[in-house]
């Protein structure tokens, strides 16, 4: 551990984020740097060593009385908040599935769907991300608003929502507080607001990764992640309907399902059960032949190319089927090897935002595999709200991202000179 005795503002910290298991990782990142986030000029935040340092600071932060024994940091905290925070969420959307109603179901000014789940789970995640960390202000980017519940006509959603809420963080025993009041869901909800960026922390949110599929009754995903200075350092997969065993070709051998995926900088990813059985480490596939690989895509043809993803799997030699299943699900489920390959190329317009991603993303990367934009580009995390890439996505291990690159690389050239 990294220790260091200076005088500071009481925001100042040292942060030892330690090596990634994986040196192409586009989500991971090894450094230590000491900085105070509201207190130094822009220019003295993020000074990067390769090994903790005594630092010069500036007079006006020297003089502060305060002598702080600066210690790594682990994110252990945030870590242990995360997962209690997707895993009470995920209880309630589990819940709601069971009763949807259809007038649980509202559609958004972009006529894609909202449920009462949806906003209870964020309302979950921002209310027990406030409790456990309380010391810290929050900032959380997350997918929903409060705007449609705070008029007449959201009136009754919002009663159903709070009591979802309530009964929720009830059934877990740690908060005693009385029950939230409608007012106070709304505002948990509107925590979400944050815009992100490249400087401090930011948690993000997606409560409902595939809301269509919520509504099938098929996959969907609660999605947390923690950015630091613009790079994901944490990331929870609260899958409530993946099986636990191997869905590899669309097929599992056992009904029981729920899964926790959850990773940390440094490291690695860990699967467990969402009833809370012991974690197990999960890595990606070791497939180096792409015509052994299988690859996962979107299951809405809306929402990804399909044309050109089996165009790439043709040219990849790819024998299998594509495993056709919503949400962050397909990050999980590569994360322990299921499939070897997840493409997703959304329609001309389409912007990714980072809740969509960035828990997913570290999910893979830190299993060893590799998330980069269509260009072969580290997703980006620090320009707000959306993620700002070429084309689209493309995850798998590191042995089959050569050709997987080249594959798109001719599908896209052929795609645009077809046009
Ligand atoms: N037109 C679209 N193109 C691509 N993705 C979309 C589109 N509309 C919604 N999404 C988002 O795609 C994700 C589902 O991905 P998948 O297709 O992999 O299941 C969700 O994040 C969903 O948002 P939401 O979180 O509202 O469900
Ligand atoms: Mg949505
Ligand atoms: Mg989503
Ligand atoms: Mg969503």
């Amino acid at each position: 551990m990294a220790t260091a005795a200076v005088s500071v503002s009481s925001c100042l910290r040292a942060v030892v984020a330690s090596s990634s298991s994986s040196s192409t990782s586009s989500c991971s990142y090894s450094y230590c740097y000491f900085y105070s986030r509201r207190h130094l000029p822009t220019t003295s935040r993020t000074p990067k060593f390769a090994k903790p340092h005594f630092v010069s600071l500036p007079s006006f932060v020297a003089s502060r009385p305060l002598v702080v024994a600066a210690a790594a940091m682990s994110y252990d905290k945030e870590f242990a908040a995360a997962k209690k925070a997707a895993s009470l969420a995920a209880r309630l959307c589990q819940k709601v599935q069971k009763e949807l109603l259809q007038s649980d179901v509202q559609s958004k000014s972009d006529r894609s769907p909202v449920t009462v789940a949806d906003y209870g789970s964020q309302a979950i995640v921002s209310f027990v991300l406030e409790r456990e960390l309380s010391t810290e202000p929050l900032s959380l980017v997350a997918e929903e608003d409060s705007g449609d519940l705070r008029k007449d006509s959201g009136k009754d959603t919002l009663q159903r929502i709070t009591k979802h809420v309530n009964e929720t963080i009830a059934t877990d025993g740690s908060y005693s507080a009385s029950p939230l009041s409608p007012e106070d869901v709304l505002r948990a909800i509107d925590t979400g607001k944050s815009e992100g960026g490249s400087f401090g922390r930011h948690w993000v949110l997606d409560p409902i990764d595939g809301t269509k599929g919520f509504l099938r009754g098929d996959q969907y995903a609660v999605a947390l992640a923690l950015l630091d200075d613009g790079k994901v350092v944490l990331g929870v997969l609260a899958c409530p309907n993946l099986p636990l065993a191997s869905i590899a070709g669309n097929v599992t051998s056992e009904n029981a399902v729920g899964c926790l995926f959850y990773a940390k900088v440094g490291s690695g990813t860990f699967m467990q059960s969402l009833d809370g059985s012991s974690p197990v480490k999960v890595h990606v596939s070791d497939i180096g032949n792409s015509e052994d690989a299988s690859f996962f895509e979107s299951y809405e043809k809306a929402h990804s190319m399909q044309d050109l993803t089996s165009s790439i799997a043709r040219k990849l030699g790819v024998k299998a089927p594509p495993v056709r299943i919503d949400s962050q699900a397909k990050y999980g489920a590569l994360s322990r090897g299921d499939g070897a390959i997840y493409m997703r190329f959304p329609h001309k317009g389409y912007r990714e935002k980072i809740w969509d991603h960035a828990a997913g993303c570290i999910v893979v990367t830190e299993a060893g595999g590799v998330a980069t934009d269509a260009a072969g580009q580290p997703l980006d995390f620090s320009k707000g709200r959306y993620l700002d890439l070429d084309t689209g996505i493309i995850v798998t291990n590191q042995k089959l991202m050569p050709s997987l690159l080249k594959a798109v690389r001719e599908s896209l050239e052929e795609k645009s000179s077809s046009l």
